[in-house]
């Protein structure tokens, strides 16, 4: 098989030059300092909290160190979830419907809606994202079987992965409860009783595991990786491979951020912003692929707050987790891209009627 075949037809006709106009479209010009830049390193087992405090006012992105996930287990999960990333198209459409599962299988966009699935984006929207995925659900792994009757080929692979996807789940939550709970001091939030629980809610955890791809000839070369976006998470954490390609916007400037081996890049997303009230920021970010040549591998962590939780804030309307969510779907929706925080503030129209009035 050609590893073509395994991309989406969509991006083989990009990859081959024959659909130019799928592409995303190029960005507004913006003043990139090809540079890389050094982001706060925050060490887990001696965490700073200055350090973290200045991290998260300053920047909303850092460096972890000494995580603690073991090198092994995140080698073994990019390597089988990289395998099961260049089965022919067509299989990893059916991979996850053949076992009845709650993960899902998708492309060309990374807004999806809250079953995993992609998002019909509206007209406006930039087409084809060069970046395919599978999205994990956490809480919904132990209901996940991977057997099935019709003795399917690739069963063993998909049972390797849920296991080591289980434990490397177990490892991130732990690592976004300990920052969390780190990061509220900070704040000097109170996370009595149920309060820790509220705002960052071990049960919401996902995980994406994507693939962006390579073309020998680079006629891939203008077609982003990953658009121009906020998290919408409390906190958000990503493992990437040392192809590089994330970038950051601090000021008015866009800089890359460097991959460093055995270390994980964390950043902070809207909800964090709302619950500091605006302290700490939902860094903007996207993913530019340097090396045309190359895939790009990535798993991702996103946690959110509980769903009907309500939060309250003196920059915001109070909403829900929920509620910021079915926003977002509507404005990717019918415009293609994401609002976020803005339509919450106090005097913004909000496009769906639901939100509750102070
Ligand atoms: O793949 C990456 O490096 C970044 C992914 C990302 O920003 C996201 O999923 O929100
Ligand atoms: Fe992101």
């Amino acid at each position: 098989m050609s590893i073509n075949e395994s991309y989406p037809p969509a991006f083989r006709r990009v990859i081959s030059g024959g659909d130019p106009l799928a592409t995303a479209e190029v960005e507004p010009a913006v003043l990139v300092r090809d540079e890389d830049i050094k982001i706060p390193v925050i060490d887990l087992e001696r965490l700073d909290k200055e350090i973290l405090r200045e991290a998260c006012k300053e920047w909303g992105i850092f460096r972890l160190e000494n995580h603690g996930v073991p090198l092994a287990l995140t080698s073994r999960l990019q390597e089988i979830s990289g395998s099961l990333l260049s089965l022919p198209f067509e299989n990893k459409r059916e991979l996850f419907a053949a076992v009845n599962s709650p993960l899902t299988y998708f492309w060309g966009t990374p807004a999806l809606n809250p079953s995993g699935d992609a998002l019909k984006r509206g007209a406006q929207a930039s087409n084809v994202h060069m970046l395919e995925g599978f999205n994990v659900p956490l809480s919904k792994l132990p209901t996940f079987s991977t057997s099935c009757d019709d003795g399917d080929a690739h069963e063993p692979k998909l049972e390797s992965f849920r296991v080591l996807i289980e434990e490397y789940g177990r490892h991130i939550t732990r690592i976004a409860v300990s920052l969390f709970e780190a990061i509220a001091q900070t704040l000097s939030l109170q996370l009595s009783g149920n309060r820790r629980s509220e705002y960052l809610s071990e049960s919401t955890g996902l995980i994406r595991v994507y693939r962006y791809p390579g073309s020998s000839d680079g006629a891939a070369g203008e077609a982003l990786g990953m658009e121009v976006h906020t998290d919408s998470s409390v906190i958000s954490i990503l493992k990437e491979d040392e192809t590089g390609g994330l970038e950051v916007m601090k000021g008015e400037d866009w800089f890359c951020v460097k991959p460093v081996a055995n270390t994980l890049i964390v950043n902070l997303g809207d909800m964090m912003q709302a619950i500091s009230d605006d302290e700490y920021k939902s860094v903007t970010h996207r993913v530019k692929k340097k090396n045309m040549e190359t895939e790009r591998h990535s798993v991702c962590y996103f946690v959110f707050p509980k769903r009907d939780y309500v939060i309250k804030s003196s920059n915001y309307k109070p909403f829900t987790y929920s509620e910021f969510e079915a926003q977002v779907q509507a404005d990717v929706q019918s415009s293609g891209t994401k609002i976020g925080l803005p339509r919450f503030r106090p005097n913004s129209p909000l496009f769906l009627s639901s939100c509750r009035e102070i």
